[in-house]
């Protein structure tokens, strides 16, 4: 059954005023490190615009209502756009699709002032529309990742480019209506799916923030921040997990602590930050040595853990030795280092025995001369 068109126009500005509301709110309260967010409540205001416009058709004039409502339309998704593109890291895509917006304007006046056009102007509109949704649509496909947020949005925009494909379609075979405040089935479709596109971009956006925000709590809930690598908590929460799996499958991890020789005398001598560029440069060296399903954590100042799953004695040492020769390759932040390492014992062994263990082995390499391993 067709609806009226101005209803529909008006459920959409009623949807856009509270998503402008409700992105507002969360670009204040976001962390900036949450990009793109700006554009997303750009857009929504800009929707908002282009209902206020659209429903004054027949009382204000027509570059109002028709083209600076079209263009406030075009305008809303293209600031969307930008802020997708904010969102993934991205510049540009104002030059581009500035232009576009701008030759839109000149084409919707001509056909609404020098050759009158209605039919034309809803072609050229759907059109446009169609290939910037299809333009964001490519890039999100191309960077944006599988969560359900940005499939979500995607689907939401391939449902309109369908739409606007079909309204295209309609008027190039002569079936579309004459008037855009018509209750055709045609414009019931075609308002009816801007309204909801309006909404389900607008809750795309929301969950896309919020997604991103909590993966950054996360990161910074379980992460060093100085080093990058886990942290304390993180890497205990770890190796009780293997220690679990060790006990269903009867194969066990080693565990090494770490602990940089002289690392006072580092500070001492070079200052604090020059110590905490040899703590980084420790990381990335000792990570790089390191198994995909492997483990570093900062156990505590400049004490580290590494958790090896399913690795016996002899190849902890190997990894062990690898660390060492790497970490005297004659790089300014080089450092040296002495090392314990534990292995599991069988299913009567527990973290603490082989924390105890590990930190035993590694006084003995300290004792030792240090720059060496101990195993306990
Ligand atoms: N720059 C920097 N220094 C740190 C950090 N955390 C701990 N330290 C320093 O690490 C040093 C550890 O000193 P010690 O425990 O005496 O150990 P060490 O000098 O390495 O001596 P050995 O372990 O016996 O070889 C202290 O001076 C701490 O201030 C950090 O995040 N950055």
């Amino acid at each position: 059954m067709p609806l009226d068109p101005r209803s529909l126009i008006a459920l959409g500005g009623l949807m856009s005023a509270m998503m402008a509301v409700v992105l507002w709110v969360m670009r204040r309260n976001y962390p900036p490190s949450i990009r793109g967010l700006d554009y997303w409540a750009a857009s929504p205001v800009l929707w908002l615009v282009a209902t206020l416009l659209f429903s004054g058709r027949g009382q204000l004039s027509p570059f109002l209502t028709v083209v600076l409502a079209n263009q406030a339309l075009l305008l809303g998704a293209t600031v969307y756009y930008i802020g997708s593109r904010r969102f993934l890291g991205h510049g540009g895509g104002w030059i581009l699709w500035g232009s576009v917006a701008a030759a839109s304007l000149l084409v919707l006046t001509w056909l609404t002032y020098v050759a009158p056009s209605y039919q034309l102007r809803v072609a050229i509109f759907a059109l446009l529309m169609a290939v910037l949704y299809g333009a964001h649509l490519r890039f999100l496909w191309r960077h944006g990742g599988k969560g359900f947020p940005m499939r979500l949005v995607q689907v939401v925009l391939a449902l309109h480019i369908l739409v606007l494909v079909a309204r295209f379609t309609s008027i190039v075979m002569g079936r579309a209506d004459s008037d855009a405040m018509e209750p055709s089935h045609f414009q019931t479709a075609y308002i009816g799916a801007y309204v909801l596109t309006v909404l389900m971009l607008s809750i795309g956006a929301v969950l896309l923030a919020t997604d991103r925000v909590r993966t950054e709590l996360e990161h910074l809930a379980m992460h060093d921040s100085l080093t990058q690598t886990l942290n304390r908590r993180a890497i205990m929460q770890r190796c009780h997990e293997e220690l679990e799996r060790a006990r269903r499958h009867g194969r066990g991890p080693s565990i090494m602590m770490l602990d940089l020789d002289h690392f006072k005398a580092v500070n001492d001598t070079h200052g604090h930050q020059h110590g905490d560029a040899v703590l980084v440069h420790f990381t990335a060296c000792t990570a790089s040595v390191l198994r995909s399903g492997d483990w570093l954590g900062r156990y505590g100042g400049e004490e580290f853990l590494i958790l090896l799953p399913d690795t016996d004695a002899a190849a902890a040492r190997h990894v062990a030795q690898r660390i060492h020769v790497l970490l005297q390759a004659g790089h300014p932040l080089d450092c040296q280092l002495s090392i314990g390492v534990a292995t599991w014992q069988g299913p009567q062994d527990s973290l603490e025995a082989m924390l105890t263990r590990a930190d035993a082995a590694l006084y003995q390499a300290k004792d030792l001369g240090r720059n060496q391993t101990c195993a306990g």
